[in-house]
């Protein structure tokens, strides 16, 4: 079943994302000491990483990373990862700790090791991933025709991050795959924007997964709660 909440502004849905957030990264830390948090990048999410980064909690305890990466360096305004560390990783929130998705190899492939190494020492599996939908119907870096994509959004696939290529993308992505997302205690789709509700729409509507890969999320077995505004 899917659950969707609406706001009527973008304050009011920022507030109650965070709470959704918060109270998850807390039921974690309680019952394993930790928790992780993988959060999207792009537009949408400045709002909501200013209201969770002043949420009471054990931040000490918490890892946080990205569900997506585009591969620049942080310098860039395209970097996620500068999104993260400007508007989250602030206040109370300055105590979790970051992985950052990218560095400075000059291809994913060179970086991934690194990365996933430096992964390891976050828990696992998630305690929550906020994920985003793109005008194309993308999520993460899940996008239509991406050369990868058949094995992100393979349930058996053995890797937790990918390399991903898409005509749509701009620059090379990497992102973690759909087990990974799916294994987590709690998914939100964060969604903003008149512009966006006809692609929701038709990503609920019935068609292949591959024309709109979000379809991958909003299907499966526990489809994620979904945060919407105008
Ligand atoms: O790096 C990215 O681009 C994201 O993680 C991506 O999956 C994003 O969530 C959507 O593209 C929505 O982006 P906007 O919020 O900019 O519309």
């Amino acid at each position: 079943m899917l659950s969707m909440h609406v706001f009527a502004d973008g304050a009011a849905l920022a507030a109650a994302l965070a709470d959704f957030v918060a109270s998850k990264l807390a039921a974690r830390v309680a019952r394993d000491g930790g928790a992780s948090l993988a959060v999207s990048g792009g537009r949408t999410p400045t709002r909501f990483f200013e209201a969770l980064s002043a949420r009471d909690l054990p931040w000490s305890k918490i890892g946080i990373t990205l569900v997506d990466e585009r591969w620049v360096r942080e310098t860039s305004d395209r970097s996620n990862a500068r999104l993260v560390r400007e508007h989250l990783l602030k206040g109370p929130a300055a105590a979790a700790r970051f992985v950052a998705l990218a560095n400075d190899a000059p291809t994913p492939e060179d970086g991934l090791f690194a990365i996933n190494e430096a992964l390891e020492d976050l828990y696992w599996p998630l305690a929550c991933a906020v994920l985003g939908m793109g005008e194309d119907g993308h999520t993460a870096s899940f996008f239509p025709g991406g050369d990868r994509l058949a094995e992100v959004l393979d349930p058996e696939a053995t890797l937790g991050l990918m390399p991903m290529r898409a005509p749509g993308a701009g620059e090379p992505r990497i992102t973690l795959t759909l087990p990974v997302l799916l294994a987590a205690d709690a998914l939100a789709l964060h969604i903003e924007g008149e512009g966006k509700r006809p692609v929701l729409q038709a990503a609920l509507a019935d068609g292949p997964v591959e024309e709109m890969p979000v379809r991958a999320v909003l299907r499966a077995p526990r489809p994620p709660d979904i945060f919407w505004c105008p």
